[in-house]
């Protein structure tokens, strides 16, 4: 899709939100240095870096939630000031919706919105009045739901809508979004785009995060772009494109290869699931995960694909049909060759923030890490730590840092890493490069590549087809929790992919 952009007048007018001269250090790493960046009402700033390149530590200083060691910041009607609390910067309009939402998944749509629930000299409620705000608040950002409904009911994309309505709601006027469209589908991407359009024509400021460039194209007025914590570039839209700003993130081109296909042998799957059906989920799936091969699992959002690969890993039950290792059937999820399921949400089901990024790689091989008593060697846990931090190019200066330190794409490769660990025979990945930026994903592909070259079965289930296509040898398509079809991956394109898991049967 493409939408309008704004007029020159916007893009010139006075910043109601920058940065001049910012720097901010966690000891020894120098997460922005003296950066400066404006952002103008009714435009959508694009904030571009890698992983680690001080993005959200920006974000986390407008919020008032981090201080800069130097510079000054204007936020609304506060110019040039050292620093703002996380009180000025909400009065000052200022709403960032990070990736987690933070929404209270068990109460209401309504609840969540925090529309003023007082209104008038005598802040009287009115439940009328405020029922009516709510319904306004939803139109807004035209998501039709019931307000009563638990938020956790609502699919990802909704809470996202109810996240923005929030902040409208409550009158927020410069908004910084993180990441928003990470775990959206492309026409879920599509509308939110259209609203940050239609809201920025009400004259609300964005500053937008997101590693995908094509975004940026679509929505920007403005681009900044960051690597190391430095501004390398910032300037009109107009002056991007996708591939201008991947050189200045990473400093280099990044080619899109695809690999020479394998087709499937003759042997015995490693990992096996024939006419499996979980009720409302998936029904008569059969998916076979041979040595050295690459299946990918195409699908949108609620299509059951990552219920099969959860099935597939033995952590979700089947009402029928079998799952199969080596041949032999799976009576018990232990039954599995050595398999390791790598979590799509990094944040409640992956990681373990508060542990140091060593223990989080470890954790599924504590064999490899235990002494002769079997107890846990400290030096061992580090030097294996050591290793995939630089097999995998994870930014942290010391693998004893917290893995909550590290920026998201980062600690997507620490989730990685744990799972490489253990050597397994299988794995089983869910989005494996949401929020990783481009360069690295490329990285990041021909690691997932290099491990089915050594033999590892793997299973790659992700939101985008240009993915699968750069590293699967072959696409099984879901729709609705059947099967639709499944191809070798020369045989497809993006669009035919996008064309079979939405509605669009594709011709053989
Ligand atoms: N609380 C902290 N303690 C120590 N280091 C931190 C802390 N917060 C951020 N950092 C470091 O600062 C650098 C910038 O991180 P930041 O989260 O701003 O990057 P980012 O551009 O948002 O990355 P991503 O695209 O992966 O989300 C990283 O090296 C990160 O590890």
């Amino acid at each position: 899709m493409s939408t309008s952009t704004t007029s020159s007048s916007a893009v010139n007018a006075p910043p109601v939100l920058a940065a001049r001269g910012v720097s901010k250090r966690y000891g020894t790493v120098q997460a922005l240095d003296d950066v400066d960046l404006a952002v103008r009402a009714g435009t959508v700033h694009c904030l571009v870096g890698e992983n680690g390149s001080g993005k959200s530590t920006l974000t986390k200083i407008f919020a008032g939630s981090e201080r800069p060691d130097a510079g000054t910041l204007t936020i609304g009607d506060r110019s040039d000031v050292a620093q703002v609390s996380a009180r000025d910067s909400v009065a000052e309009g200022v709403r960032v919706i990070y990736q987690d939402l933070a929404l209270f998944p068990n109460l209401s749509v309504a609840e969540n919105l925090a529309v003023p629930a007082a209104s008038g000299l005598l802040r009287r409620y009115h439940p009328r009045a405020y029922r009516r705000r709510v319904e306004q608040a939803l139109q807004r950002v035209g998501l039709r739901v019931d307000p009563a409904v638990a938020v956790e009911r609502l699919s990802v994309a909704e809470r996202q809508l109810v996240a923005i309505a929030r902040a409208v709601a409550t009158e927020g006027r410069i908004i910084l979004m993180d990441e928003p469209t990470a775990a959206l589908t492309q026409d879920e991407i599509d509308r939110l785009l259209g609203l940050v359009d239609e809201l920025r024509a009400e004259g609300l400021a964005f500053v937008f995060i997101t590693h995908k460039l094509r975004e940026v194209t679509d929505i920007a007025d403005e681009v900044t772009v960051l690597r190391d914590g430095h501004v390398v570039a910032s300037g009109p839209a107009a002056d991007f494109d996708a591939e201008r700003i991947t050189v200045l993130m990473t400093g280099d081109t990044v080619e899109r290869q695809r690999r020479a296909v394998r087709e499937a042998p003759d042997t015995t799957p490693v990992v096996e699931l024939r006419g499996g059906s979980l009720s409302g989920q998936f029904s008569d799936v059969d998916v076979a995960l041979h040595e050295g091969r690459v299946v990918g699992l195409a699908g949108i959002v609620g299509s059951g694909r990552t219920e099969i690969g959860l099935a597939m890993s033995g952590l979700l039950p089947l009402d029928t049909g079998q799952l199969y290792a080596h041949g032999e059937p799976v009576r018990n999820a232990r039954d599995l060759p050595l398999l390791q399921y790598v979590p799509e949400d990094r944040l409640t089901e992956g990681l373990v923030l508060e542990w140091s990024v060593a223990n989080n790689v470890v954790v599924n091989d504590l064999q490899e890490v235990s002494g002769n008593a079997g107890l846990l060697n400290r030096g061992r846990i580090r030097e294996v730590a050591r290793r995939w931090r630089q097999a995998l190019r994870i930014k942290v200066d010391d693998v004893d840092d917290p893995a909550g330190t590290l920026s998201g794409g980062n600690q997507q490769r620490v989730l990685l890493a744990r799972a490489l660990a253990p050597d397994p025979e299988a794995i089983i990945l869910s989005n494996p490069t949401v929020g990783v930026d481009v360069g690295s994903r490329a990285e990041l592909h021909e690691l997932i590549r290099d491990t089915a070259d050594r033999g590892v079965a793997i299973l790659m289930i992700s939101d985008e087809p240009g993915e699968l296509l750069d590293v699967c040898d072959e696409i099984v398509v879901v729709r609705d929790g059947r099967v639709i079809g499944s191809w070798p991956a020369p045989e497809l394109n993006e669009e035919t992919i996008w064309q079979t898991i939405t509605h669009e049967e594709v011709a053989a």
